[in-house]
């Protein structure tokens, strides 16, 4: 029997559950990874323990496990930024507390190949869902703690990161400087883009992580991003097989949100105990 009021349009949630994600109250651990490609969400379950499949509507496919004993869930965003806002806001409804958007990235400098690492210490760029949550000059940064646990969780399990800035882009193709060609016709590229993204800093260009950042950000969430470099805009690379980076993401993730929490508990912990 139906508990809540009817859906309206401000509010179309029904029983608590919100329009757009397949899931309900007490389907969301408090901690989420966010890759953008729903397929991915299958490709990493098997890494999950006591795995429950939420379903897939839309660009969100979604199942909660546990790794390693602790409880996580994965929901895909899709690609850019509105259906990244409609993903953080409906899992922050539903009690997720920390996100980490596992996705992939093309990298601006030479020194950052495929199959490498970047753990976002902040998010510039243009996104316009970003606009509506932070001012277009606020800094965009991810939890510093989360950030420095996505570090180190990398150098430990031997992988090849670093620590930078992304660009977001709302445009895969014009907005990343990448040529179209249609009917014989090329459209004209000046590779502006990227060098503006070159130039105030950025070390890759992504199309969500600013909108993570600052729809986390403001709705109080501990949100960071972990990027795999799938493409290499200044040597021009392509990863064509990108499971075992994926796989990086998850394992690297998971255990940052590991060993945060755990660090936190301890410190609660402790600081209990100085009381008692
Ligand atoms: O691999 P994901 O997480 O989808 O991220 C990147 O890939 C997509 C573009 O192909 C965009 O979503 C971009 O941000
Ligand atoms: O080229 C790329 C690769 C991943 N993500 C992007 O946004 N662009």
């Amino acid at each position: 029997m139906s508990t809540n009021a009817p859906p309206t349009a401000l509010k179309p949630h029904v029983d608590g559950r919100p329009p757009h994600l397949p899931c309900g109250p007490g389907d969301v651990a408090q901690d989420v990874l966010i890759p953008g490609d729903p397929d991915r969400v299958g490709l990493l379950t098997d890494m999950l323990e006591d795995v429950v499949d939420l379903g897939r509507r839309r660009e969100f496919a979604m199942v909660s496990g546990r790794y390693k004993g602790h409880p996580i869930t994965i929901c895909s965003s899709g690609i850019g930024g509105p259906s990244t806002e409609i993903a953080l806001v409906e899992l922050a409804m539903l009690g997720a507390k920390r996100v980490v958007r596992i996705g992939g990235t093309a990298s601006l400098v030479a020194a950052m190949p495929v199959g490498s690492f970047l753990c976002v210490d902040e998010a510039i760029g243009s996104s316009g869902a970003a606009r509506f949550y932070c001012a277009p000059d606020a800094k965009t940064r991810a939890d510093p703690e989360l950030r420095t646990a996505l570090l180190e969780a990398a150098q430990a399990a031997g992988f090849t990161a670093r620590v930078g800035t992304v660009a977001t882009s709302d445009s895969y193709y014009l907005g990343q400087d990448r040529p179209i060609e249609v009917n014989g016709v090329a459209m004209p590229l000046d590779g502006s883009v990227l060098e503006g993204f070159r130039k105030a800093g950025a070390h890759s260009v992504d199309m969500e992580s600013q909108v993570v950042l600052s729809v986390g950000k403001r709705l109080g969430l501990k949100a960071a991003c972990l990027l795999g470099v799938h493409a290499n805009r200044a040597t021009n690379e392509w990863l064509t097989d990108y499971e075992a980076t994926q796989r990086g993401l998850f394992t690297i993730a998971s255990q940052a949100l590991i060993a945060s929490f755990s660090e936190s508990s301890n410190e609660k912990e402790t600081e209990h105990v100085r009381q008692t």
